[in-house]
């Protein structure tokens, strides 16, 4: 687990690491100079691009200087620095590296306020204006100045955060901040680029490790952290020689109506995937036939609600295409009421529960809610932005005693110890009907094989995650909900084979 630290916190393990390591100032700036160089060159690696670094006057400035001499050092010949005199408090540090700079005879030029950018001819654009020194959004000059750089369209590369982009309070939404296609931020992403408001200004970003004391930033406080895969390695148990289908669980997957028995069976079948010992789905009668010929090893529980025999289950899924009606209300209520082991509540479950407040009441502690931004609103309320939802997600989530995932491409999870995690497999070509279903019958398995609530919570959205990594690895821009439901079961395999 990595710790998400503040701007705030950046700046103390920067100090830290400079008093105890020890390392000069100067000295771990030319290391995240190098750092980010080394990236860079994967991007950029024809020597002749004409490249323009883009300087402030504080530390991110001096990284861009640094950065500049690096690369005309690497032979890229076509090197400039366009100094942005935004204010005449310069640090020390970027006085350094402009006398190395001036040196080396690279072009420099230097604009104060009130200059008018010539248009930029260079292909590539290095980003040093400011970085995590951000205290207030952009004004005056340098907020033209990156106005205009951003009506140029170039490739840009932002050098730890775009400027303009605070790392982690709410940017609004009319604030000028530079356009990047890619950014090279040090030692950890910042909270805001795992937020979907950063879609705007952020294509890509590339975390590089500068080497500050990790022991510190692990010690520092945050409750915000992101899954490292040896987190889920150390969650997933090995099967057992001696071990039979009774030994991990039994699966009941309440889903489906006539139009929608689709969510029901991708559900049972990554469920299946999974590894539950058992799996069975209650669903329309007239699925049957679907569920029979789709997934043989799938048990089938139809008829009336009263007759589910709620103690043979494990684990309880429901909610996917499951619809609202009354059939539905009917179905969710004889759950809260009889079933007493853990649930995940997903799709038209949530619908039903936020429509009914009494209901959401009722949940049991410890179950796994899987609700997308639109239901996650419907059940806790309208929200302005996305560090409002992180807020609101904590909150019920330790109020409620549940465990939150709120789907978004870096997914979310809130425990009731109050930590948000957040998951970054996964990958764009993901988002297609039915992955949520996937996802849900990922979970129940999970649980129905004895983990705790939030380790399939956070087992389930990795494995997810990489399942669609590696499809995409294999070729698909685009992946079919059923077909990552069968792959899950050698995700599984590969993370647990390499502990
Ligand atoms: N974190 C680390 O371990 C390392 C960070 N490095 C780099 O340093 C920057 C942060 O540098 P800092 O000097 O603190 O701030 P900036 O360069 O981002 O900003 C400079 C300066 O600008 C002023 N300012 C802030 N906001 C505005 C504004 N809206 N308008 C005008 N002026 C503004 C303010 O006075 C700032 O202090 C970090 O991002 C890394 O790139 C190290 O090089 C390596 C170690
Ligand atoms: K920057």
């Amino acid at each position: 687990m990595q710790k998400i630290i503040s701007a705030v916190q950046t700046r103390l393990a920067d100090q830290f690491t400079i008093a105890n390591e020890p390392i000069a100032s100067i000295d771990l700036m030319e290391r995240a100079s190098v750092a980010f160089v080394s990236r860079f060159i994967e991007e950029v690696p024809l020597k002749t691009t004409m490249i323009a670094v883009y300087c402030g006057v504080g530390n991110n400035g001096g990284d861009g200087l640094a950065i500049a001499r690096l690369l005309a050092a690497k032979s890229y010949m076509n090197v400039k620095v366009i100094i942005l005199q935004h204010s005449f408090k310069t640090t020390i540090d970027f006085e350094e590296n402009l006398r190395r700079v001036q040196q080396l005879k690279l072009p420099v030029h230097i604009f104060q306020s009130e200059d008018v950018l010539p248009i930029e001819t260079s292909e590539v654009i290095i980003d040093a204006i400011l970085g995590s020194g951000l205290n207030k959004p952009l004004e005056g000059s340098l907020k033209k100045w990156v106005e205009q750089l951003n009506q140029q369209k170039k490739h840009v590369i932002a050098v730890d955060i775009p400027t303009g982009m605070f790392a982690d309070e709410p940017n609004s939404a009319d604030s000028v901040v530079v356009k990047t296609d890619l950014v090279i931020s040090f030692q950890r992403p910042k909270l805001n680029f795992l937020l979907p408001e950063s879609a705007s200004v952020i294509k890509r970003w590339h975390v590089v490790d500068i080497g500050l004391d990790e022991h510190f930033i692990q010690s520092c406080e945050s409750e915000l952290a992101l899954i490292e895969e040896k987190d889920i390695q150390s969650i997933l148990k090995k099967r057992d020689n001696f071990s039979h289908k009774g030994t991990y669980g039994h699966s009941l997957i309440i889903a489906g109506q006539e139009e929608t028995m689709g969510a029901a069976l991708l559900t049972a079948e990554a469920c299946l995937n999974t590894g539950s010992g058992l799996t069975t789905a209650y669903v329309p009668s007239l699925g049957l036939v679907a569920l029979n010929t789709r997934l043989p090893e799938v048990m089938a529980a139809i008829g009336e609600v009263d007759k589910i025999q709620w103690e043979k289950y494990s684990a309880v899924a429901i909610g996917p295409g499951l619809g609202t009606d009354d059939h539905s209300i009917e179905i969710l209520k004889s759950t809260l009421k009889n079933f007493r082991g853990p649930c995940v509540f997903d799709a038209d479950a949530l619908n039903v529960l936020s429509a009914d407040s009494s209901l959401l009441d009722l949940v049991p502690e410890q179950s796994v809610l899987t609700p997308h931004v639109k239901e996650f609103d419907r059940l806790f309320g309208a929200h302005e932005n996305w560090t409002q939802r992180v807020k609101t997600m904590q909150k019920e989530s330790t109020e409620r005693e549940l465990i939150i995932v709120l789907k978004n491409r870096y997914t979310l999870i809130a425990s009731p110890t109050g930590m948000i995690y957040f998951n970054l497999t996964g990958t764009p070509a993901m988002a297609s009907g039915g992955m949520g279903d996937v996802l849900t019958g990922i979970i129940v398995s999970l649980l129905a094989q004895g983990y705790s609530a939030i380790q399939a919570a956070m087992a389930g959205v990795y494995l997810h995650g990489k399942a669609g990594n590696e499809l995409e690895e294999l070729g698909y821009s685009v992946i079919p909900a059923s077909k990552l439901a069968r792959r899950i079961n050698k995700t599984i395999g590969k993370v647990r084979s390499t502990k």
